[in-house]
């Protein structure tokens, strides 16, 4: 079942924490709400699962409308699964009864396929604080997917994992997901998250879907600087073109370092990889601020120009303390956006 957002807006107060978004999260597919904290991620899916009146706009499943402004089903009216960051497994229960909680007495017998499922087989007499982090969020999984929901609304739910751990838990969890069909919207705040797990990505901002498109689109034509650059880390300085020169904080660089076709503006945000620029020693340059080995044989430079903003460079050649540098881009290394 695809779920449909319409044209939703959500304030608290005076705050607005939407404002007219409309997104199609396909059936089946994996579709994560990607942004940093207060975009408004948890208020969309806080809408989908009847957490929140619908205050404008429509959410649709299949088409149908689920609610609107007029018409809010609760939560367990909804044929959706939710997943927290904590689990939120009921403490006094042990695992089968978790897992048993949403499942009419005809399917109790479905619960040890659930364990297994999870990789939790043996362990349905534990309690939730007889586990560790990673097994409670797989329970909390299982609990959320055995009734067979159409839509399963997972807020950061790997959040309280460790980063190892969370890797082989989302691959699981993505497998599972797919196996069953199940349409998903999962909220994150970490773009290499979204890559991993997702089938396609809407980037937030300010209450607001920026760019909607599937990990490969999003790495490759990103709307915005900002965006390549959460995606690719790459880093984003401002620049002026000047003819055949791009003026930058960092001095000017030819125009040759950006492939093809430039937009055609004056003020661009260019995308810069650390490893594709050179240090060229100059007394006149700027300072190194700081110098960080990568354990790769590589080491970081951090230089800092007047204004106070910092370019990385990536580079095996380590400079000597109080050395001042100018820099050069790569030819064709470069990409360049219209200033946002
Ligand atoms: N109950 C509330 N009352 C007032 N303002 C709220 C409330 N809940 C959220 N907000 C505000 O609405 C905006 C969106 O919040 P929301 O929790 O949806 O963002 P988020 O992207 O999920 O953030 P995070 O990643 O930190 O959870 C923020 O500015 C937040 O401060």
């Amino acid at each position: 079942m695809s779920l449909e957002f319409r044209h939703i807006a959500h304030a608290y107060g005076e705050v607005q924490a939407l404002r007219d978004i409309s997104l199609v999260a396909p059936a089946g597919e994996i579709t994560c709400l990607l942004g940093s904290s207060g975009c408004g991620k948890s208020t969309l899916l806080g809408l989908a699962a009847g957490l929140l009146p619908v205050q404008r706009g429509a959410i649709l499943l299949d088409g149908d409308v689920l609610a609107d402004e007029t018409n809010a089903p609760p939560p367990e009216k909804r044929p959706v699964g939710l997943v927290f960051q904590e689990g939120a497994l009921f403490p006094h229960m042990d695992m089968r009864r978790n897992i048993a909680f949403g499942l009419p007495k005809v399917r109790h017998g479905e619960i040890e396929g659930w364990l297994e499922q999870v990789g939790l087989a043996g362990l349905g007499s534990r309690y939730p604080h007889e586990l560790s982090g990673g097994q409670q969020q797989r329970a909390a999984l299982a609990r959320a997917m055995a009734p067979g929901p159409a839509v399963l609304l997972m807020d950061e739910p790997f959040a309280s994992v460790d980063i190892v751990l969370r890797r082989r838990l989302r691959r699981d969890c993505r497998m599972l997901l797919k196996e069953r069909g199940a349409t998903t919207i999962l909220v994150t705040h970490d773009p290499a998250e979204a890559l991993d797990i997702g089938d396609r990505i809407a980037v937030m901002e300010a209450g607001r879907i920026v760019q909607f498109g599937s990990p490969e689109e999003l790495h490759e034509a990103p709307r915005a600087a900002s965006i390549g650059a959460m995606f690719s880390g790459a880093q984003v300085v401002p620049a002026e073109r000047r003819g055949e020169l791009l003026a930058t904080p960092f001095g000017d660089w030819p125009a040759d370092c950006v492939p093809g076709v430039m937009p055609d503006v004056v003020r661009l945000d260019l995308l810069v990889h650390a490893r594709a620029i050179d240090l060229v020693p100059d007394p006149e340059g700027l300072p190194v601020r700081d110098v960080h080995g990568l354990g790769d044989g590589t080491v970081r430079v951090l230089l800092r120009e007047g204004g106070g903003r910092d370019l990385a460079i990536e580079t095996p050649q380590a400079p000597a303390p109080g050395e001042r540098f100018g820099v050069v881009p790569h030819t064709g290394s470069v990409r360049a956006f219209a200033a946002e």
